[in-house]
């Protein structure tokens, strides 16, 4: 494929997440990221990418900027404009649309959210009514520590959709099929909120629950007799606002997501959730996109969740020390 005929992509957010995402995806398009604290270690040395699944020591140079006006008067396909903005910045609400504006062509370029949370993507379809909102779920255990060094575990995959779930799919599954070509695990999702609601029951529950107590997954289920039970209610009350909402999750999908984890114990391998990092690099964590839109779903439709509001309030205490 010539370069000029290759999709041009751009990554907003070059962090953990971000960094495999970018490596796959300069296989099959036209790379450019924004990077913020990494800019210099990456334009400098690139990433060092060590995954369980697409192998170790992989040093990878991508095109960096500092920002997103920098990218859109790059040199990478000058005139062509981007296909896709990639956001895999930390879901922080109010803060991202008014960033990657300046790379976005009206009509044309589309935004792709891999983020965790709910109720995430409206912000976007505000501010860019005309350009198609893909909205996605990515199970990817990664960490960037240094700048520069990612480490990645044994699980990558992206389900994918349109937002919202009835917009034309096109482009969700024009980059579905980008994902699969660079060799990832993605897979088009005709109801993706669906797929957010199940992902939920594990960052709802272990992401705030991780980072109040320092522990990784595994560490919090041996620290008492009454933890992972305490683990597995706060999934359950997931489970009661996912339904509220036409997901209609059940007691299995919380059992199987406790499963994966207690799986894990045996080969003490536990996870350190994304909440957990950012507490111990001092970085403000996603509590409301996690955790405080299910609390407010859940009074919205007058559901119980006593435990996760418990969690909500801790949590936004911590990050007010961050
Ligand atoms: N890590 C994981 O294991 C998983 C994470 N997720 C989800 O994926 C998403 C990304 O998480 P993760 O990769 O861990 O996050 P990271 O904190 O590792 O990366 C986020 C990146 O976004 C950058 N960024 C933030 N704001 C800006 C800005 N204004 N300009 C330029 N860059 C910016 C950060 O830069 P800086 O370094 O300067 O802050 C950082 O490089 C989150 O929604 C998370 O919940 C989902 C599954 C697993
Ligand atoms: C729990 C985990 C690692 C699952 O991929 C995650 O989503 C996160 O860290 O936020």
């Amino acid at each position: 494929m010539s370069e000029h005929s290759k999709p041009k992509v751009l990554l907003f957010g070059a962090g953990s997440v971000g960094a495999i995402y970018l490596y796959l995806l300069s296989k099959v398009s036209s790379v450019t990221a924004v990077c913020r604290s990494n800019y210099d270690t990456i334009k400098q040395d690139g990433f060092i990418i060590n995954s369980h699944i697409f192998g170790q020591n992989i040093h990878f140079k991508p095109n960096v900027v500092r920002d997103c006006t920098e990218a859109a008067s790059s040199t990478a396909l000058p005139g062509k404009p981007f296909d896709f903005v990639v956001v895999c910045s930390k879901a922080i609400p109010a803060t991202v649309p008014k960033l990657i504006a300046p790379a976005i062509t009206p009509d044309h370029t589309a935004i792709v959210l891999i983020q965790n949370g709910i109720g995430i993507e409206q912000e976007y379809a505000d501010a860019f009514p005309t350009n198609p909102i893909i909205s996605s779920v990515v199970y990817l255990p990664v960490t960037q520590r240094p700048a520069g060094i990612i480490t990645h575990g044994e699980i990558e995959r992206l389900e994918l959709g349109a937002y919202p779930s009835t917009a034309l799919p096109t482009h969700a599954k024009v980059f579905t099929e980008l994902v699969k070509a660079a060799g990832g695990t993605a897979e088009f999702q005709g109801n993706v909120q669906l797929k957010r609601w199940t992902k939920l029951l594990v960052n709802a529950s272990w992401n705030p629950i991780c980072a109040l107590t320092r522990c990784t997954d595994i560490e919090f289920m041996s620290s008492s007799l009454s933890s992972t039970d305490f683990v597995f209610a706060i999934m359950m009350e997931i489970v009661e606002v996912a339904r509220a909402y036409g997901a209609m999750l059940s007691r299995d999908d919380a059992e199987f997501q406790l499963g994966r984890a207690k799986a894990r114990i045996p080969k003490s391998a536990g996870v350190e959730p994304s909440m957990l990092q950012d507490v111990r690099a001092g970085r403000k964590m996603e509590v409301e996109a996690i955790v405080g839109n299910v609390v407010r779903m859940a009074e919205g439709k007058g559901v119980k969740v006593p435990k996760l509001a418990a969690l909500y309030v801790l949590a936004k205490g911590l990050d007010a020390s961050l």
